[in-house]
């Protein structure tokens, strides 16, 4: 059989960019943010080289945590309380093989003594997966917050929209697994857009992550310890009205080995309703997108109409294009 549209294996049409030590008003920061935000407005994604995941952190978290997390009962994960996106995700017909956990977020305190508790009530709680989980997230906080101001500030969003855009944000941690399919099918997980604003993706040992590149070929992104991809969701085009496209990826695995992967993502607090920044609309930039309800928007595209959708955001709050 032939491979299904290889991706090249090359970075080309991602920027990658060194944001190691940079601090915000230098010339180093002004550099680095030209190549963040051409990246960005492009393909909705970039590659960061950082120092925010020590070794001894990656061991942490995929040499122990996230195996021991995974090798759990099947019913015991089933018990972590679950909606449309939190708690626990396992396999779906769009990605038969993966399993998914949402283990921290900064609107519960940032507490993953709740996931401990229910996952290893007779154990301790497994302090040591508490632990490192709340120090990943930390540390990617961090970097996810200097991505998203680079983009709006070279908008030339202000810095009290840019201050209240990152306020109204819930950071989360979602650890997955992907299985060896048993349909022996390469495709993990299918092409699709985030339902977020950042999401921050931390490839373990074995490839798989794709983005879609203008021209709809596939890029595959190499998993590298010092580097993560940063990837736009449809709720970044929705707050840049539609500067920011929602990156199109993908999940494949053409060496068919078992893999894991960390996120730390972006989504609006709950009950927040999103829009385009003020800055971002005027004569020249006519509104892209009505305001959005971010809850009615995960219910739509979940559990109503635009789960048959390829592109419910747009369904859901664009603007309509004149004939
Ligand atoms: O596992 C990955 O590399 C990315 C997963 C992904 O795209 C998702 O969970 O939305
Ligand atoms: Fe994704």
């Amino acid at each position: 059989m032939a491979p299904i549209d290889d991706a090249k294996q090359c970075l080309s049409g991602i920027s990658r960019v060194d944001l190691r030590g940079i601090e915000p008003s230098s010339k180093e920061w002004e550099e680095a943010r030209a190549v963040v935000a051409a990246s960005m407005e492009a393909l909705g994604a970039v590659l960061v080289v950082q120092d925010a995941l020590s070794p001894d952190l990656r061991q942490a978290l995929f040499g122990h945590a996230m195996p021991e997390l995974f090798a759990l009962p099947l019913n015991v994960k089933q018990s972590l309380v679950s909606g449309h996106i939190n708690g626990y995700v396992g396999p779906r017909p769009s990605a038969p093989s993966y399993e998914s956990v949402r283990a921290w977020e900064t609107t519960n305190g940032g507490a993953v003594r709740n996931v401990g508790d229910v996952l290893w009530p007779h154990d301790g709680n497994n302090p040591a997966f508490c632990d490192t989980v709340s120090a990943f997230a930390t540390n990617m906080l961090g970097l996810q917050r200097k991505v998203g101001t680079m983009v709006l500030e070279s908008l030339g969003v202000g810095q009290g929209s840019l201050g209240s855009h990152l306020d109204s944000l819930n950071y989360s941690v979602r650890l997955s697994h992907y299985g060896v399919s048993e349909a022996g099918d390469a495709m993990l997980m299918k092409s699709h857009r985030d339902p977020t604003v950042l999401s921050v993706v931390v490839q373990h040992d074995v490839e798989g992550l794709e983005v879609q590149a203008q021209d709809g070929s596939w890029l595959a992104v190499a998993p590298q310890p010092d580097t993560v991809a940063v990837i736009a969701g449809e709720l970044l085009a929705v707050v840049t009205n539609g500067r920011v496209p929602a990156c199109v990826h993908r999940v494949r695995a053409p060496s068919r080995r078992e893999r894991l992967s960390a996120q730390f993502v972006s989504v609006p607090k709950d009950g927040f309703t999103v829009q385009p920044l003020d800055e971002l609309v005027d004569a020249d930039h006519p509104p892209r997108y009505n305001p959005c309800d971010f809850d009615g928007y995960v219910q739509f595209r979940y559990a109503g109409e635009g789960r048959k959708l390829s592109d419910p955001l747009e369904a859901f709050c664009g603007v309509a294009k004149g004939p």
